[in-house]
């Protein structure tokens, strides 16, 4: 399996994990999420908001961070502790959303990593926050 155990952890590694996302995402995370508001899911609605138009969860959006955290870095294994989230700017049916970590904290002691996490949409943020996570041992 890829990944990284903490002892192969350092200071500025990075990751990314990028996804287009499609109505049928949108409508499979509100089924799933329970999550049905109007902004989301219905067109007429979300033409009077101020987006215009349907616009992604932001929950399904950073989904994506936990994708990269939990396959490719640190990888599988991994235990989510904690994640802060901004949501700066909306995503729409279509976009190819990018999530990139980096790893900027390391605790030896407790095995804990922290990392920036970002999502990007064509080079701009939309998502900004910080993980914190707990890394299994070597073997
Ligand atoms: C519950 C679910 O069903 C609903 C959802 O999931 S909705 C989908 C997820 N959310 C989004 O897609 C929203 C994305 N964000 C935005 O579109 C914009 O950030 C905003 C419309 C929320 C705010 O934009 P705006 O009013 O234009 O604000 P400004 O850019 O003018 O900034 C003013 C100050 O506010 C600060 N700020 C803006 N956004 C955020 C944020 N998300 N978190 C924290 N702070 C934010 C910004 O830095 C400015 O601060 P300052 O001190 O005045 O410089």
């Amino acid at each position: 399996m890829d990944g990284f155990a903490f002892e192969e952890l350092s200071v500025g590694q990075t990751a990314r994990f990028a996804k287009t996302i499609t109505e049928a995402d949108i409508l499979m995370f509100a089924a799933v999420s329970g999550d049905t508001n109007p902004v989301h899911i219905d067109a007429e609605h979300a033409a009077g908001t101020m987006f215009k138009q349907r616009i992604a969860h932001g929950m399904l959006s950073a989904g994506l961070i936990s994708a990269v955290l939990g396959t490719r870095l640190p990888g599988p294994g991994t235990i989510y502790m904690g994640q802060t989230l901004k949501f700066r700017a909306p995503v729409k049916i279509g976009d190819t959303v990018t999530a990139v970590v980096e790893v900027t904290a390391l605790d030896p002691a407790k095995r804990r990593a922290t990392l920036s996490t970002t999502c990007l949409v064509g080079g701009k943020p939309v998502i900004e926050g910080e993980a914190t996570v707990m890394v299994p041992a070597r073997g």
